[in-house]
């Protein structure tokens, strides 16, 4: 899609979305309407269980790609403001800003330790067994997926191939940016985030030291950056709303759970409180599942009925999400669609829980399997799967208020937002309305919200929220199946509950 021959010669922003499977752009103008959308592939290697690799100069090569398609046409200068929104994931390069190996293979193009990667998982034993008071900030437990464990496994395990030529350590946001402007500052929500800074106190020595990091402490922390803007001040959330009261979700391959409050909010195995992390002035605490999107993939491609789905929703012209939803619509009969999986139940935790448990020991169940391979069993069986997700963020939204937060809608975006089945299914099983912007791509919106901002054409990050985000639909919740899926939830619990025994079991003598 192009910008409308009718329309005014104005200012537009560039927002650059790096997801975990592909690289996206938009272009943007000042009211927040997309006016061009290109999007492309980025390679990923996994050359053993739980190592998972990229490579920077392929997601560049890529961003650069997505960004002429969507600025072709138009006058340069009128472009104000690019934004960067990426992954959480790890770049490594030298003194002279190559790509380093993070691999035993040696192969340089593989300089990513992406988010989902378990690599450390015996470092961050070790981490947590210090209970330094920086984990307080990350949930009580740090996660493997954040950045001190994989530096430390470097440290530990290629110590002369990377670690000792290692000139940078980058969060995959902050690489980005450094790349489009030259400049190595980072961004305080990267490293708040994911490498324990404090907004208010700045880096904790003690930690690095404790953990076995003394190197960046005595190299005044060079290699992992400096803050480059303080974005305190910048004024409350948009004016009249309660943003306190929401959560947003982020749903792609995993999904992210946002939630804000105006004091520090302690909650067990959600990551925060993060201070200016997400909106200046507020503390945001992060919750979230390891594998969504994906999780939802690998349960519908790895079943034998899905070569007959993707030939019935290539005939059709559909994806195959939409042919599974329209089959579910059509085998529900009488019933509403969720009542499907009375006897069917699946635990979600198939790459460890990230929130609110913090054990990345679980692992995926599914109880109620049947010998039959149709086309029946599989949407049923997806849609166990999108359900599942949707208790999980139950429990972590029950996580959250238990530590005091006070939260009455969602507000859903990313891929799978594009999913009715799994957005409705967030509304039935939490209770509460789910509201979707108006643009569906709001991800790259809210990139090119940054980069509004970036251009000073806006005072602030509010300010240019409220005039380029547009609320789309809501969606309610059906209360009439309330006690279904208070039923499920109860089931839900157990599952849990019950693969802890059988691991206590197994332990045992
Ligand atoms: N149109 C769609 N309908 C249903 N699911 C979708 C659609 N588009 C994407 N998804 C789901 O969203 C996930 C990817 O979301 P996306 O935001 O693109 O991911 P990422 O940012 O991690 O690259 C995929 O796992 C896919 O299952
Ligand atoms: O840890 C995270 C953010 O804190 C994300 O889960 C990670 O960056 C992956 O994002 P996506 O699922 O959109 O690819």
């Amino acid at each position: 899609m192009m910008p409308g021959g009718d329309q005014e010669p104005g200012s537009y922003y560039v927002g650059v979305d790096v997801g975990t499977g592909s690289v996206r752009a938009a272009l943007v103008d000042q009211r927040g309407i997309l006016l061009a959308f290109a999007d492309q592939p980025i390679k990923r290697w996994e050359p053993q269980f739980n190592h998972h690799e990229q490579s920077s100069e392929d997601i560049w090569a890529a961003c650069c790609v997505v960004t002429k398609k969507v600025v072709q046409g138009i006058d340069v200068n009128q472009i104000r403001g690019l934004g960067f929104d990426a992954t959480c994931s790890l770049v490594v390069l030298d003194k002279q800003f190559r790509p380093l190996p993070v691999n035993h293979e040696g192969d340089s193009r593989r300089n990513i330790i992406m988010w989902l990667d378990h690599r450390a998982i015996t470092q961050v034993h070790r981490i947590n067994e210090t209970k330094h008071s920086v984990l307080q900030c990350v949930g009580g437990v740090m996660s493997v997926e954040m950045q001190a464990p994989k530096l430390l496994w470097l440290k530990e395990n290629l110590r002369e191939t990377c670690w000792d030529k290692a000139g940078h350590f980058f969060d995959l946001p902050d690489f980005l940016s450094w790349k489009a402007t030259g400049v190595t500052a980072r961004s305080l929500c990267s490293l708040v985030c994911k490498w324990t800074y404090s907004a208010e106190k700045g880096w904790d020595d003690s930690f690095w030291k404790m953990i076995g990091l003394e190197d960046f402490v005595a190299d005044n922390y060079r290699k992992i950056g400096v803050i480059g803007a303080d974005v305190r001040g910048h004024g409350l959330a948009c004016e009249g709303q309660p943003v306190t009261s929401r959560l947003a979700i982020i749903c792609g391959t995993s999904s992210c759970h946002m939630g804000i409050s105006k004091d520090p909010i302690f909650v067990p195995g959600v990551w925060g409180p993060y201070f200016s992390a997400m909106i200046p002035g507020f503390w945001l605490n992060e919750g979230g599942q390891s594998v969504t999107g994906k999780l939802i993939d690998h349960m519908v491609q790895g079943h034998a009925a899905f070569p007959e789905l993707k030939a019935k929703a290539a005939a059709r012209c559909q994806s195959v999400y939409a042919y599974l939803n329209s089959h579910l619509d059509l085998i529900k009969k009488a019933q509403p669609v969720g009542f499907l999986t009375v006897d069917l139940h699946v635990w979600p935790d198939f790459h460890g829980n990230r929130s609110p448990l913090a054990d990345l020991t679980l692992k995926g169940m599914v109880t109620g399997l049947k010998l039959s391979q149709d086309l029946d069993d599989l949407a049923i069986l997806y849609l166990a799967t999108v359900q599942a997700i949707a208790f999980g963020t139950r429990l972590i939204i029950e996580a959250m208020e238990a530590a005091g937060h006070s939260i009455s809608t969602l507000f859903l975006c990313g891929g799978l937002s594009k999913n009715p089945l799994f957005v409705q299914m967030h509304a039935d099983i939490t209770g509460m309305p789910v509201v979707l912007s108006q643009e569906v791509e709001s991800v790259l919106v809210g990139a090119a919200i940054l980069g509004a901002c970036a251009s000073g054409d806006f005072t602030s990050v509010q300010e240019a929220m409220a005039r380029m985000s547009k609320v789309g639909k809501v969606v309610f919740p059906r209360l009439e199946d309330k006690r279904y899926y208070d039923k499920k939830y109860q089931v839900f619990l157990k599952l849990v509950e019950h693969q802890k025994e059988y691991a206590a079991i197994m332990k045992g003598d």
